[in-house]
């Protein structure tokens, strides 16, 4: 596994368990979908996963350990992410170029020409013209701001992707496009994606495997395929069953 939470707990200051004994994980290459309502305990999962808070119990593994300063810069290199919203994400003062090139310069990967280089790459792999380097944020729409949210999340070739939401704020026929650019890239890097979405139609066109969570517990996992098929739960049911898109169990 490249990342894991196993068998973890998390509680806010004064709250409720937000997360109760959760184990999830996504290995090289694979993909692996996130599902579940507001509220579900989401973007808590995100944010124990990207080391922005520590468990009440259970452990956050990375290759297998856990994430320690030593291990951080490593960490940062491998797992990257993409937000729901395009329009805050990127710095509207900074041109693409900049804005592309953080990774490299804040993980000290490359400068100069060679990080250009693979600025222009990474933009050319999600489809976005070589001329929009000195171009800033407001000249482009939500979706192409997205694909340039992901050229920066990818321009240091990580292992893993972590997306939450990541369509979300686009209207439908974008949002299909993203999909499609970020099941491109799980196949041309063989990236692995852990994307999270209260959006079966969105999961079930990228992620091999599903997780539903419901009220901070995990009620299914397994093969999108089977799930979306055959779903044991009726959480699960009710999540299917409010996709217009997909057929009826
Ligand atoms: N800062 C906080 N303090 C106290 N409780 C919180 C805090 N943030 C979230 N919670 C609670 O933790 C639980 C899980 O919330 P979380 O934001 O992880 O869900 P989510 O599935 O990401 O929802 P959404 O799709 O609306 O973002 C909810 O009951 C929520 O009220």
């Amino acid at each position: 596994m490249i990342l894991e939470l196993r068998n973890v707990s998390y509680r806010y200051r004064k709250g409720a368990l937000a997360l109760e004994d959760v184990s999830i994980g996504v290995g090289e290459g694979q993909s692996v979908g996130l599902v579940g309502e507001s509220g579900s305990g989401k973007s808590t999962i995100v944010r124990l996963m990207l080391a922005l808070a520590k468990p009440t119990a259970g452990e956050v593994l990375f290759d297998g350990e856990p994430i320690t300063p030593a291990t951080m810069r490593r960490f940062r290199a491998s797992v990257q992410t993409v937000f729901q919203d395009p329009y805050s994400s990127l710095d509207p003062r900074q041109n693409i170029e900049s804005i592309v090139a953080e990774p490299l310069r804040s993980l000290g990967i490359a400068k100069g020409s060679e990080a250009r280089a693979m600025v222009a790459a990474s933009l050319a792999s999600v489809g976005i013209a070589a001329d929009s380097l000195a171009r800033y944020p407001h000249a482009f729409s939500g979706g192409q701001r997205q694909r340039i949210a992901i050229a920066r999340a990818t321009v240091c070739h990580p292992r893993l992707l972590l997306a939450d939401e990541p369509v979300s704020a686009l209207d439908v026929t974008t949002r299909i496009q993203v999909i499609d650019l970020l099941a491109e890239l799980r196949e041309s890097a063989g990236l692995a994606i852990l994307m999270v979405s209260h959006d079966l139609s969105a999961v079930a066109a990228l992620c091999d495997e599903t997780v539903v969570l419901n009220s901070g517990r995990v009620v299914e996992s397994g093969t999108t395929s089977t799930i979306l098929a055959a779903p044991r739960e009726e959480y699960t049911r009710q999540l299917v069953a409010a996709v217009p898109r997909l057929p009826a169990p």
